[in-house]
């Protein structure tokens, strides 16, 4: 079975965890309570702090909600609420020209390339669908959104799930065989060859403790597409 597309993470694998940890997060920390405040009515964003509410068991305008979105930006929890919240804010730090989003060096080539060559490309991560078009049309390398196909995020299953990979299929209309992941972490990797799909691990900081049979490569420039 021939290779038809690439679906690939972004954090730790097309741009840097020091990117996304110290400059995303702490902009959406700062901004979070005030973008709460004047947003709390707004049909696109009440319903992501009902989420939140309701999982906390408080209104939806008691100082548990913010507090409570404040703690997942500090543990880093992928909740779907707070990544569609992070990126309505980001969307004010991209207009304003607080940040561009970080690509490693060998990215925008080789996605090029892959693009060129007839390869779809997918991008899967938990940061929201608004946020990984924001993200990919303000890169430091210029507009990369033109080259990708579409965009999953949580809203279609957690990373770590193997029935995720198995809806992505679904929506993409390819067989496991036919379809490459890239990831810097290996639980999602694990999820997506249980799917049946290819994977490469991603070693942008250096080797993994344990790879659990991925192969792995530093770059986008080192891999190796299967047969
Ligand atoms: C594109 S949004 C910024 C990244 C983000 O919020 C995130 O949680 C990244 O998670 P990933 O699945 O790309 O590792
Ligand atoms: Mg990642």
């Amino acid at each position: 079975m021939s290779l038809k597309a690439i679906v690939t993470d972004i954090e730790g694998t097309t741009s840097s965890i020091h990117f996304v940890h110290q400059v995303l997060f702490p902009f959406a920390r700062a901004a979070l309570p005030g973008f709460v405040g004047q947003h709390r009515d707004d049909p696109a964003v009440r319903p992501w702090l009902q989420q939140v509410a309701d999982e906390v068991g408080c209104a939806i305008d008691a100082p548990q909600v913010v507090e409570t979105l404040l703690h997942w930006i500090d543990i880093d929890r992928k909740h779907t609420a707070l990544k569609a919240l992070q990126g309505m804010i980001w969307e004010s730090g991209y207009a304003g020209g607080d940040f561009l989003a970080h690509v490693y060096p060998d990215v925008p080539d080789q996605l090029r390339a892959w693009h060129e060559a007839g390869l779809r490309l997918f991008v899967y991560s938990s940061g929201s669908i608004a946020a990984q078009k924001l993200f990919f049309g303000h890169s430091k390398a210029g507009n990369l959104l033109p080259l990708f196909e579409g965009h999953f995020d949580t809203t279609i299953g957690g990373k770590r799930e193997v029935e995720s990979y198995r809806r992505i299929l679904g929506e993409i209309g390819l067989d496991g065989g036919e379809v490459l992941f890239l990831s810097d972490i290996v639980a999602e990797l694990d999820a997506a060859r249980a799917a049946g799909i290819h994977t490469r691990l991603l070693e942008r900081e250096g080797e993994v403790a344990e790879r659990n049979g991925h192969v792995a490569v530093p770059d986008f420039r080192a891999i190796d597409l299967p047969g």
